[in-house]
């Protein structure tokens, strides 16, 4: 069991990228010019964000068929050093570049990743310490097959993701560095959030995250109906902070993504909320807020596990 780690304020820019099309290079220097706006355009109201997230597949047009195109290959090992200079991913430079000079925290969305041992494709997300060190990334451990009929059908069709994609099967968090500790962040992608377990383990005693961030891209079917409920859902009953960063939505696009890329509080409160266009959302974090939820409603302490099993003992 790992110790809780240090909680302080810190300030989120959640960046709900617009124009992902066809043309990697093009996606990259957008969401770079958009991490650099979303760096110093903090304002009285919503100061230098200390860590900026992007939105699910955001290099990349979202569906099975584009994953292999767009796949680029990472390598990263947990616990080991990661060499920058001699990745092969194209986007791994680009972000280490943009968190390194923009002197910021980058949670760099998910991208199609080859894996150099077994060729399997995954949906993976990857983190930035502002020295430009690759610290962590996520393989997606849910993927999206599902079909709504009538409404929305992913099973076997073009955007199927299991088609092309395998399913990651690790569990995964960063811990912000000591010259600038504030939080312990868990991380899923999308989909994942509908898996209760996956969040709980995080939040709990396995690792004690505060604050669990999933890059996203919803669609116009599910979105209305759930994207704000899971995220509210997930804040409330391990009651933490609970992120989910969107593409903006393009009708010109197969995929239409819902947006509404959103930071809701350990009590369930919407703190900061887009629209479906392209959009920069700031968010002000405060650990008094989750230590007042705790304090107020002590579910921690009042866990009947002689009743029922404690689903989120498996330590990460
Ligand atoms: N990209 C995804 O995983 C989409 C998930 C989604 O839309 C859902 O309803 O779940």
């Amino acid at each position: 069991m790992s110790s809780a780690p240090a909680f302080k304020p810190f300030n989120l820019a959640l960046i709900q990228l617009g124009q992902v099309g066809t043309d990697k290079d093009e996606n990259l220097r957008h969401a770079r010019e958009m991490i650099s706006r979303a760096v110093t355009g903090g304002s009285d109201a919503h100061p230098r964000p200390d860590l900026v997230v992007l939105p699910e597949c955001f290099n990349s047009l979202y569906g099975h068929l584009h994953f292999p195109v767009y796949a680029e290959t990472i390598g990263f090992t947990p616990d080991k050093p990661y060499d920058i200079a001699s990745s092969e991913s194209q986007t791994v430079k680009m972000l280490s570049a943009a968190a390194k000079e923009e002197g910021v925290w980058l949670l760099g969305g998910s991208i199609p990743e080859r894996d150099a041992g077994t060729g399997k494709l995954y949906n993976t997300a990857t983190v930035y310490s502002p020295q430009g060190e690759l610290v962590a990334t996520h393989r997606k451990v849910h993927l999206f097959d599902i079909d709504i009929p009538g409404k929305i059908k992913f099973k076997a069709s073009h955007l199927f993701e299991s088609e092309t994609l395998s399913a990651g099967n690790t569990l995964n968090y960063f811990d912000t560095g000591k010259w600038h500790e504030f939080a312990r962040i868990g991380l899923g992608i999308c989909y994942d959030v509908r898996f209760p377990e996956l969040a709980m383990t995080a939040a709990r005693q396995g690792s004690c995250c505060q604050v669990l961030i999933y890059p996203s891209a919803f669609n116009t079917t599910t979105g209305p109906l759930h994207w704000e409920l899971l995220q509210r859902a997930r804040a409330v009953d391990n009651q933490v902070f609970f992120s989910m960063c969107s593409p903006a939505r393009d009708l010109k696009q197969s995929y239409h993504a819902w947006g509404h890329s959103m930071v809701v509080d350990p009590m369930g409160t919407v703190i900061a909320e887009a629209g479906d266009e392209e959009a920069i959302v700031f968010a002000q974090i405060d650990p008094k807020v989750l230590q007042d939820a705790r304090a107020g409603i002590p579910v921690t302490t009042q866990r009947r596990f002689d009743v029922y099993p404690d689903v989120s003992k498996r330590v990460l």
